[in-house]
């Protein structure tokens, strides 16, 4: 059964939220906390190992009822069943989504079957039982395949670089032919598996990375016969794989069900089975199951993923915010905003409504951040003092991994300070004695711009410690987050054609480099570009 057709600006909800928007936009956040003391019991959701305040939001009871009205309109209950019960969601590629299954308790076959490949296999790397061509055991692994088929796996090896063996697991991804080579300076090639990731088996940049990893293989001496136990691939066109040279028994499957984004639950995850270990996988498998079912149990207005893309809708279509601000304060999720970007803006970057008309009000959020507190030095400045309102998301830990509570507290410190300060700014008052010193003039001259006007929304989630199981509970919650929001904007968040475009003239401008023939029908900028490029 399909997704049912809502256009959310025709509902009730819709309506009423936008009358209610403008009693809300000039409210201080700080008085509503002063006109209600329950405001923090309200506007929090205590689950499992994290803690979500989201009172620090320019919102009240209103604001959270006509939000949860329209999850009744557009008839968010029956989606996420939907989604649960991998029914063909994705229309326009005529797919399920399923990612889900991935993690769920009761696996199917299939998933098991993938699950102890990828079990053995990584165990027999990391025992040095697998042996390259020379007899050698592994020391490096080298991932190569990009988007979906790159960013989870790198994003979770650095924030889970704690619990790291002793394979040394690097990521090729760009066609940027500087990337591979800086990787293969790295690598001792007959201590080195190579794993092509690619659910289609045709990505340009990574067909060409194999290609150039293989052939820099023969030239060392390897044979085709050698490359077999240095190559292994993950794929759903287990044909093309097969074609390109690897092993049926060396390909892992993927599945048409898993989108290139959701995928690091699948065997796309093999690069964090091989540094982090199998077990320590699967715990990540079972945090974002955990989180699975909160989000298909949990009422909506106790559940952390729904409320998060209520509040994100809020700000998105209703203070017409441009842009999203992902801060952790953790160093180990430095990774953790380009992996977000993909899913986010890959699945919710549409405008075209499931009716097949063109949308008529905001969708996509713009994703950014950094993790804190060198976020702090770099961007905050706009934040707290620009014209632009930021929502941002702040994550972090109550333990920390290292367990250096010195450094851990003067971490959080910044944390729970910069949320503060977003809430509160600086009151007429504080700035008058700072500048007391000052000539009359002087004080008169710099006021103003020691002014923090506060009101600024955030979200703060605060987690017990970053593990295996809590990344799995986060990237799960960010997962369905994004899927409630293109529930309500009436958009398909599981296809992505609009990559396609680009692709398809990059392969029509590499022949016209190749043969130094440009096409006269190109335009006039791009054709002069390529004429530049081709002189020096
Ligand atoms: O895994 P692959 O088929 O090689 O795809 C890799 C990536 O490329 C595409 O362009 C898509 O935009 C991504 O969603 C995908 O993850």
């Amino acid at each position: 059964m399909a997704l049912k057709k809502i256009n959310p600006i025709e509902t009730v909800a819709w309506r009423k939220l936008q009358e209610h928007y403008q009693d809300i936009k000039e409210k201080k956040m700080v008085d509503m906390f002063q006109e209600d003391g329950e405001r923090v019991n309200k506007f929090h959701v205590e689950w499992d190992k994290f803690y979500l305040d989201y009172s620090k939001n320019r919102l009240d009871d209103t604001t959270k009822k006509l939000l949860l009205e329209l999850c009744e309109e557009v008839d968010l209950k029956d989606a996420i069943q939907k989604q649960f019960r991998g029914e063909v969601i994705n229309a326009t590629e005529n797919r399920a989504v399923a990612h889900t299954r991935l993690r769920a308790q009761q696996k199917t076959k299939e998933v098991e079957a993938a699950l102890e490949k990828m079990k053995v296999f990584s165990e027999k790397l990391i025992g040095g039982d697998w042996k390259g061509a020379t007899g050698k055991s592994i020391q490096h692994v080298v991932n190569i395949g990009v988007g979906g088929s790159d960013l989870g796996s790198q994003m979770v090896l650095d924030a889970l670089a704690a619990y790291q063996n002793q394979l040394q697991v690097h990521f090729v991804s760009n066609i940027d032919g500087d990337h591979v080579n800086e990787v293969l300076k790295k690598i001792d090639a007959e201590r080195t598996v190579f794993i092509v990731v690619s659910k289609s088996f045709s990505t340009q940049e990574t067909l060409s990375n194999a290609t150039t990893i293989k052939n820099w293989l023969i030239d060392k001496g390897f044979t085709e016969k050698d490359i077999n136990q240095h190559f292994v691939a993950v794929s759903a066109c287990n044909e093309k794989a097969k074609n390109f040279g690897i092993l049926e028994e060396n390909i892992f499957p993927m599945w048409d069900w898993v989108g290139g984004r959701f995928s690091l639950w699948s065997a796309v995850g093999l690069a964090i089975c091989c540094g982090i270990g199998y077990q320590n996988f699967t715990e990540m498998l079972d945090g974002a199951r955990k989180m699975d079912e909160h989000f298909e149990k949990n009422s909506f207005d106790q559940n952390i993923p729904v409320l998060l893309a209520l509040i994100s809708i809020w700000y998105n279509n209703f203070f017409l915010t441009e842009t999203e601000a992902v801060i952790p304060y953790s160093q180990y999720l430095q990774k953790f905003i380009p992996y977000l970007q993909q899913g986010v803006m890959e699945s919710n970057g549409k405008n075209i409504d499931r009716s097949g008309k063109k949308v008529s009000y905001q969708t996509g959020n713009v994703i950014w951040g950094e993790p804190g507190t060198n976020a702090q030095h770099a961007f905050f400045q706009l934040i707290h003092q620009g014209t632009k309102l930021v929502p941002c998301d702040f994550i972090g830990f109550n333990n920390s991994v290292h367990g250096n509570k010195g450094h851990h507290h003067k971490l959080m410190a910044n944390f729970f300070a910069q949320t503060q300060a977003f809430l509160s700014g600086k009151s007429q008052a504080t700035i008058e004695e700072e500048i007391k010193e000052l000539s009359l003039e002087e004080q008169e001259r710099i006021k103003a711009y020691k002014c923090f006007e506060g009101n600024k929304p955030t979200n703060t989630l605060l987690i017990e410690r970053l593990t295996p199981e809590t990344l799995g509970s986060l990237l799960a919650m960010y997962e369905h987050k994004l899927f409630v929001q293109g529930i309500i904007w009436n958009i398909y968040s599981y296809d992505q054609w609009g990559v396609e475009l680009g692709k398809q003239l990059a392969s029509k401008i590499y022949q016209q480099l190749e043969t130094r023939e440009i096409n006269t029908d190109l335009d006039a900028s791009t054709r002069r570009l390529l004429q530049q490029f081709l002189t020096k």
